[in-house]
């Protein structure tokens, strides 16, 4: 056989197993050392020892020189589409301003709503396809996008839209979450149930049109209750949908414990979980997404109890929450940093949550996060001399190529110039 493509001396190819990983699983993470892959018809052919490589043909060859290859890395909560951005938010920040007040006053989510329903399709359409281009260039080649900032039919569809389209074009695999209750708008102050039936009576149009496949909710002081988040969770639920929840970002409401009882695909945020939720969350199905970048950008000390979730059993998942005001960032490898550094979680457990974990987190365990012959070859080579040395040297984007069905879709450009740092 003439494959398409052999990557050979590899010095480690992360193997994720099988998941959803929970508690102690999460530690095991198989590397094959001094390997290479094979690829044929953008899926892996061939995974083995590199000397086996040697009498293998392939049309291109790509001598990794000792560096280290993983699975795509997948994003599982961003909210990709948005118009307008919040840089001027920063002084209300420094002098102490809590981002629920922002919001009460108007800013924060609400001030990325108007200038959503300001942009145009196109305008929006420019825009995520920058950022996406972003997140690949950082080793992304799957990820979730939420709507949510719209806060009415048109401009919940208009995101949407945006995200169909994306996902159409098809160079990274998008999972589209619809987010509609996400604040309360300006039009429905006081009015929250109301607005929420709003919401509920747009899912008949989001499923027809096959515009996403999970319903969220912020469930948070001033915005929705747990109650509420009930209410949406069940009219997702009937239609089909699977359902997420921002949950226990601030407060401690009981939204991890809300998301386990309503088989929540995943349960976001949860920096406030309660000893209660946390046990719930081990015991369930329900993958924790923790988003260490929010906390550290809201200027937060307290970050989500990592430990305490894998330690009794829980399935952990890590993502950026890219977004316009809480966390904007797009690289998905600075928060693997800060999951090593604020929620002690180790390299291993640290690689299974950007991987095989956080596409159980968006329902694409099945086809995504891992490196198996037949499936698709979504990989990236990685310009560090081993996999601890990702989450140890931050802040700078350590991805040489990204390839998605085996193609390539970024490269760096000045990779032939330096050599691999040795450890
Ligand atoms: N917390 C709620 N929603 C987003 C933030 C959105 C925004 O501030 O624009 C989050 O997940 O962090
Ligand atoms: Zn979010």
């Amino acid at each position: 056989m003439i494959y398409d493509t052999l990557i050979n001396r590899i010095g480690q190819l992360l193997l994720p197993a099988e998941g959803p990983l929970k508690g102690e699983d999460m530690k095991q993470l198989v590397v094959l050392e001094d390997a290479a892959i094979a690829i044929k018809d953008g899926k892996v052919a061939w995974i083995g020892q590199n000397e086996k490589a040697a009498q293998m043909e392939a049309r291109q060859v790509i001598d990794a020189m000792g560096r280290v290859v993983s699975p795509g890395l997948v994003d599982p909560h961003t909210h990709l589409v948005f118009g307008g951005s919040r840089e001027g938010e920063l002084a209300m920040k420094q002098a102490g301003v809590p981002y629920l007040e922002i919001l009460k006053q108007g800013g924060g989510i609400l001030s990325t709503v108007k200038a959503t329903r300001a942009t145009s399709e196109e305008g929006l359409l420019e825009k995520a396809k920058f950022f996406l281009n972003r997140m690949a260039s950082h080793g992304v080649t799957t990820l979730e996008a939420k709507s949510g900032y719209g806060l009415d039919r048109e401009t919940e569809l208009k995101q949407l839209r945006v995200v169909s389209r994306l996902k159409e074009e098809g160079a990274l695999d998008i999972v589209s979450t619809f987010l509609g209750p996400h604040a309360i708008p300006p039009e429905y102050k006081d009015r929250p149930d109301e607005f929420l039936s709003e919401m509920i009576g747009m899912l008949d149009d989001v499923v027809r049109d096959d515009l996403a496949s999970c319903g969220d909710i912020f469930c948070e002081t001033g915005v929705f209750t747990v109650e509420q988040s009930r209410r949406f969770m069940k009219a997702c639920l009937e239609l089909g949908l699977g359902v997420k929840i921002h949950a226990d970002e601030i407060d401690s409401l009981g939204g991890t414990e809300l998301a386990v009882e309503m088989g929540a695909i995943s349960a976001d945020h949860l920096v406030a979980a309660s000893e209660e939720g946390i046990q719930a969350l081990a015991d369930s199905s329900t993958i924790a997404v923790l988003l260490p970048g929010t906390t550290f950008y809201l200027g937060k000390d307290e970050y989500a109890k990592a430990r305490a979730m894998i330690d009794s059993g829980a399935a952990v998942s890590l993502a950026t929450d890219f977004n316009p005001g809480s966390c904007v960032t797009e690289n998905l490898q600075m928060i693997m940093s800060l999951a090593g550094l604020k929620l002690k979680m180790t390299p291993e457990e640290i690689w299974n949550a950007v991987t095989v974990n956080a596409a159980w987190a968006i329902g694409k365990g099945e086809d995504a996060g891992r490196l198996e012959v037949g499936k698709d070859a979504d990989l990236v080579l990685w310009d560090v001399p081993n996999y601890s040395y990702i989450p140890y040297h931050y802040g700078v984007n350590h991805a040489n190529l990204v390839m998605k069905r085996g193609e390539k879709i970024w490269e760096r450009g000045d990779a032939h110039v330096f050599s691999v740092p040795q450890s």
